[in-house]
C-alpha cells in the first residue's frame, strides 16, 4: 500500500465495553482538530458517537465554544442529548471542520465509500462546506480497491418513483445488481432522512476510474446522491485495538475522467 502512514498514538482510551478501534481514531481527531470558536461538521454512525462523547468532555473541561452541524437526523440527535451548540447550514454555510466514518477507504487516493448508515446525501453536503474532512476508522476499512471489503455496495439516494428506471440503468452500463435497501423495522424500503430511497449497488470486479462512475450516476434523473467521496478527505484517522492511531495522508491522484 502506498501511503503516508504513521502511528500518532498510543492513547489512553481502553473503556470497557467500546470499541477500542473506532474511539481512539474519534478521540484522537477530536483532539487533534477541534480548536475553540470552531464550526463543526458532525458526522453519522456508530465511530462518530465516540467523537461527540469526547467532544462533549472537552466543552466541560476546557469551556469550549464550538457550534456542531449535524449530519443526519442521527447526528442531531446526538448534539442535542450531549448539550453539544446546534447549528445549521442556514447560519453556519461555512464549515472549519467536517468529522465522519466511512464504511470503506481506498489507502492512496482516500476516495471513501459512504452510506452504510444511510445518510450519505447530508454528509456530502456537510463535507462539500467544510474547509477540511476527517475520516475516523478502524483498521478493517482500508482496502487498496474499492470493493476488497465492504459488500453491501455503494449506497446511492434515489427519488422514490424513479428507482426501478435507475436500478435498470445502472445494472445495464456497469452490471452488477442494485438493490432496494429495505427497512429493517418497518416494512417495506428504507426510507432516508430526505424522504427518499436507497440502492446498494453491488459492482462487479474490475478496474474503475469512479469519478466518471459518479458522473454517470448523478446524471441519471432522480438519483440525488452517491456515497462515492472522492477528493474530499484531506486525511484518515485511522485506530486499532491497541489503541493506536495511524494517520493516512493522500499521495495518489484519483483517476480522472
Ligand atoms: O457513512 C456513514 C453513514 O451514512 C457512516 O459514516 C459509515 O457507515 C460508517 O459508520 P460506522 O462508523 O458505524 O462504521
Amino acid at each position: 500500500m502506498s501511503a503516508i502512514s504513521f502511528t500518532v498514538g498510543p492513547k489512553n482510551c481502553s473503556t470497557a465495553g467500546a470499541d477500542v478501534s473506532k474511539m481512539c481514531a474519534a478521540h484522537h481527531a477530536i483532539d487533534k482538530h477541534v480548536k475553540d470558536g470552531m464550526i463543526l461538521g458532525i458526522g453519522s454512525g456508530s465511530t462518530i458517537v465516540y467523537g461527540v462523547q469526547r467532544l462533549a468532555q472537552r466543552m466541560k473541561d476546557e469551556n469550549l465554544s464550538v457550534v456542531c452541524v449535524p449530519t443526519s437526523y442521527q447526528a442531531r440527535q446526538l448534539i442535542i442529548d450531549y448539550k453539544l451548540t446546534l447549528g445549521n447550514l442556514d447560519t453556519n454555510p461555512k464549515i472549519d471542520c467536517t468529522i465522519d466514518g466511512a464504511d470503506e477507504i481506498e489507502v492512496g487516493t482516500l476516495t471513501c465509500i459512504k452510506g452504510g448508515g444511510g445518510c450519505l446525501t447530508q454528509e456530502k453536503i456537510v463535507a462539500s462546506c467544510s474547509e477540511k474532512l476527517i475520516i475516523v476508522a478502524d483498521g478493517a476499512k482500508e482496502v487498496n480497491r474499492l470493493g476488497q471489503k465492504w459488500k453491501k455496495g455503494i449506497p446511492i439516494e434515489v427519488i422514490p418513483m424513479a428507482c426501478k428506471p435507475i436500478q435498470q440503468k445502472i445494472e445495464e452500463k456497469y452490471g452488477g445488481e442494485a438493490v432496494l435497501r429495505m427497512s429493517a423495522d418497518k416494512a417495506g424500503p428504507l426510507v432516508t432522512d430526505n424522504g427518499n430511497f436507497l440502492l446498494d449497488w453491488c459492482f462487479p470486479e474490475t478496474k474503475y476510474c469512479w469519478s466518471s462512475v459518479h458522473y454517470y450516476l448523478k446524471l441519471i434523473p432522480g438519483v440525488v446522491e452517491t456515497g462515492l467521496f472522492i477528493d474530499m478527505t484531506d486525511e484518515c484517522l485511522v485506530g486499532d485495538p491497541q489503541g493506536n492511531v495511524r494517520l493516512l495522508k493522500k499521495t495518489e491522484q484519483t483517476l480522472e475522467l
